[in-house]
């Protein structure tokens, strides 16, 4: 951005508006332009002399600029911002015309001619007024220290409206003095320098005062908050409204300013006699568009143009050529910067690293680049090892493995095995002081374009403290399986990698062999498992070793020399684990618990046994119960379990309101059958009749074998009709039947008594009494019928059939 400076005529406020719109907004900035806006101040008070010295680029002047102009100082009006100039002279309330000024102290500027010209016009000579340098302070006119003083109406009236102050404001426009307000100017000498910043700037003032124009408030923000607090926001927004109608932008372009109007004003100095007759405004008025052509020139222009295209058309051919050219070269530079600048990156990289890095050349066996950092490893800067052969870098069993390495990886790259490219191998190499250092050497084998290895990369790296470590590590196993050992316990210890094992001389022992005596491999144990244990073993092996349980421990049987079994606690740990979480190494002990586990198995056969035996004894026992109950000859129930029911069913009938009916039958002269056919025919008949009762009574009712040849069926909740019903279809049923016995058939009738509660009796012995004396009526009455107890006297009821 170009640096320029506009001088302001005044301190900061909505005045110079326009100016820092365009700043803010970036008119400036787009335009090429970082405009400075410099307030007067006492060492840049006039605007004019600024521009003309150089201190500034361009200035705010008024009309008096037509007048310096006339008076040969090279200026040149760009842009007249205020149509019509709000200067005026402000004078105490009781001065009414200029004539009253005369002899008046009045507080003017030398430059502000418009009001001399005013006075000139009232008839008062400027000798006739006692001028007074202007102090800017308005308050000297209300506290009388002055008669009058020039201001701008868009300013001083405010405040001293504000005061209360009454006052008069004589303006020039009255008597037809209608001069130009804040004209933008610079000088002649930058316009012929510099036009086209001067009309850029021009420019971009000028959209800065639209701009202005329509956000007045958003500027006066901008003035309080960049610029200045002088002025209130009242202040500020009076002196918008008072300037937006002085600069007439509704009617009037902003930055218009027209030949004859200018003409006007020189002419009102000229009658002032401020400026000579002869003045000329030649050169003093900016035209913005640009000169038109005369008319000769178009032929002219026509032929050049013509000679132009030829002249174009060649110098766009080798431009374009001359264009490839340089894109040719700008994308190799590139291409050179990048690989440059990635070669350099790795070289950064390699120089920077721990690790070694390397590369061999095969056929010279000599190293074409060793990272510094090979001095750390072994002693020797990068110089002396690339000045050593690969021999000399390695011990000998070492350069005989990178080797055989070498020529494994390049045969097998010959074979297109592409994995071949890359091994890794552990490799002494020694130092300068004679050390020998470990180390991890990862190669690739690099190609050149015929496939050929020419050449291998390759990282060394230190893995003397990775040695230290695993041996640490060795040497704790071995102290804690030692440790074990010690406490007599058997101890194993496995590489599940590779499968080599240690048994401790006890844990061969417990088994019966001798030291030397078994392989030392895992599979040797698993052999020696019984093949009913083996899975068991060998899933809790592998949960743990899956990282499913903390440790392993399972119980099992284990073949002895002798050929017997022991029974094995075993128990262990993964003790190291890969990277990956593999196990690698596990430690473990095992216990013989075989005289445990057979006093386990001896209380285990003792209890089978006595569960047995109990299951024995509980039958036993409810056998025992029902005998206890039951009739030995019929399997009914016996007079005993009739006496408790009875008892019952009669206490639950009481509570409960419900009927309850008794049975009582006898078969009858039964002792005639006995007689005739033997005891056991009458046995065979008492069982076929309890056979009867059995499967035709519900399952509430209760028959029982109440004596010899007699029968009592207790009826829960059966009323005595019912029962009676009931009775009857038994005795229907003993009658209808044929008994087979042997060679013989066998008849036999029944009487059967009826009795029900409450009604016959309310206790158990009276209802059996009852239902007996209404068995004994069946009997009096003829046998092989059905009677029931009829109250006191008897009635008894014949068949009910
Ligand atoms: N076979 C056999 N007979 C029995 C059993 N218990 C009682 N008796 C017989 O039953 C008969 C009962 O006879 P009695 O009391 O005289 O009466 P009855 O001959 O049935 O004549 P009534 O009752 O008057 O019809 C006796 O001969 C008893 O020996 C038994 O368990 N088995």
């Amino acid at each position: 951005l170009e640096q320029v400076t506009l001088q302001l005529k005044w301190k900061h406020q909505f005045q110079f508006a326009g100016y820092y719109a365009a700043l803010e907004q970036g008119y400036y900035r787009q335009a090429g332009l970082d405009v400075v806006l410099r307030e007067a101040d006492s060492n840049n008070s006039d605007p004019v002399a600024a521009v003309l010295d150089g201190r500034a680029d361009y200035g705010i002047g008024a009309s008096d600029l037509v007048l310096e102009r006339a008076r040969g100082k090279p200026l040149v009006a760009l842009a007249v911002i205020i149509q019509h100039s709000p200067l005026v002279l402000l004078t105490r309330a009781d001065l009414d015309t200029a004539q009253d000024l005369k002899d008046k102290r009045v507080m003017l500027l030398p430059s502000e001619t418009e009001l001399f010209a005013y006075l000139a016009r009232e008839g008062l000579a400027r000798s006739q007024i006692k001028e007074v340098p202007h102090s800017f302070q308005w308050v000297d006119l209300i506290e009388g220290r002055v008669d009058a003083l020039s201001g701008y109406s868009s300013d001083e009236t405010f405040d001293l409206k504000a005061s209360r102050f009454h006052f008069n404001q004589f303006s020039p426009r009255s008597l037809g003095i209608d001069f130009y307000g804040d004209t933008l100017f610079t000088s002649e000498a930058k316009l012929q320098a510099r036009p086209l910043q001067v009309a850029a700037f021009r420019q971009a003032s000028l959209d800065g005062w639209k701009y202005a124009l329509e956000h007045p408030d958003e500027i006066i923000d901008l003035i309080q908050k960049r610029y200045s607090s002088r002025h209130s926001r009242a202040h500020l927004e009076f002196e918008a409204a008072e300037l937006k109608r002085l600069m007439a932008a509704d009617l009037v372009e902003i930055g218009q300013m027209k030949p004859g109007r200018w003409q006007h004003i020189a002419e009102v100095y000229q009658e002032l006699g401020m400026i000579p007759t002869d003045y000329s405004l030649e050169g003093f008025l900016y035209d913005p568009t640009p000169p038109k052509a005369p008319g000769w020139m178009m032929p002219a222009l026509l032929a050049f143009a013509t000679l132009l295209l030829a002249m174009t058309i060649a110098v766009g051919y080798f431009a374009q050529l001359n264009r490839r050219l340089h894109q040719a070269l700008a994308q190799r530079d590139e291409a050179l910067r990048q690989s440059q600048e990635s070669e350099e990156h790795y070289r950064l990289i390699a120089d920077n690293s721990d690790d070694v890095i390397w590369l061999l050349d095969i056929d010279s066996r000599r190293f074409t680049y060793v990272s510094p950092s090979v001095h750390r490893l072994r002693g020797w800067t990068a110089e002396e090892v690339m000045a050593q052969s690969l021999d000399a870098a390695l011990t000998p069993a070492s350069a005989t493995i990178i080797s055989a390495r070498l020529q494994e990886g390049m045969a097998g790259l010959a074979r297109g095995d592409r994995s071949a490219q890359v091994s890794m191998t552990e490799v002494d190499q020694p130092h300068k002081d004679g050390r020998i250092i470990p180390t991890e050497v990862s190669t690739t084998l690099l190609t050149d374009a015929a496939g050929r290895v020419t050449r291998v990369l390759g990282v060394s790296r230190n893995i003397t403290e990775r040695r230290k470590l695993e041996a640490a590590l060795r040497d704790n196993e071995e102290r804690l399986r030692l440790a074990l050992e010690s406490t007599g316990d058997s101890v194993w210890d496995w590489n599940i990698q590779d499968g080599t094992a240690h048994y401790s001389d006890s844990w061969k022992s417990v088994l019966g062999y001798g030291p030397n005596e078994l392989k030392n491999t895992v599979e040797a144990f698993f052999a020696l498992v019984h093949p009913d244990d083996l899975p068991r073993v060998r899933e809790e092996l592998e949960r743990h070793w899956r990282g499913e349980t903390p440790n392993y421990r399972c119980e099992f049987r284990m073949q002895a020399k002798q050929d017997d079994w022991h029974w094995i606690l075993g128990r262990g740990m993964v003790w190291t684990r890969s990277s990956e979480g593999a196990p690698l190494r596990m430690l473990g002990t095992h216990l013989d618990i075989t005289e445990r586990k057979l006093a386990e198995f001896a209380i285990s056969q003792a209890n089978t046994r006595l569960q047995a035996q109990l299951e024995e004894i509980q039958t036993l026992q409810a056998r025992l119960a029902d005998l206890a109950v039951r009739d030995g000859l019929t399997g009914l129930f016996n007079r005993r379990y009739l006496d408790e029911t009875l008892e019952r069913e009669v206490a639950r009938a009481r509570r409960d309101g419900h009927p309850l009916s008794v049975i009582m039958f006898d078969l009858d002269l039964f002792k005639n059958l006995n007689d005739s056919y033997g005891h056991r025919a009458g046995d065979h008949i008492l069982k076929a009749v309890a056979d009867i009762l059995r499967t035709d009574t519900r399952a509430e009712d209760v028959a029982c074998r109440y004596g010899g040849e007699e029968f009592l069926i207790v009826l829960p909740g059966m009323a005595l009709d019912h029962a009676c019903q009931r009775a009857e279809t038994w005795r229907a049923r003993f009658e209808a039947s044929n008994f087979s016995f042997g060679n013989f058939t066998l008849h036999v009738t029944g009487s059967f008594g009826v009795a029900g509660y409450p009604d016959h009796g309310k206790t158990p012995d009276e209802l059996t009494h009852a239902a007996d004396s209404a068995l004994y009526q069946a009997k009096h009455l003829g046998r092989n019928r059905v009677e029931f107890y009829g109250g006191e006297p008897i009635a008894f009821v014949t068949k009910l059939q």
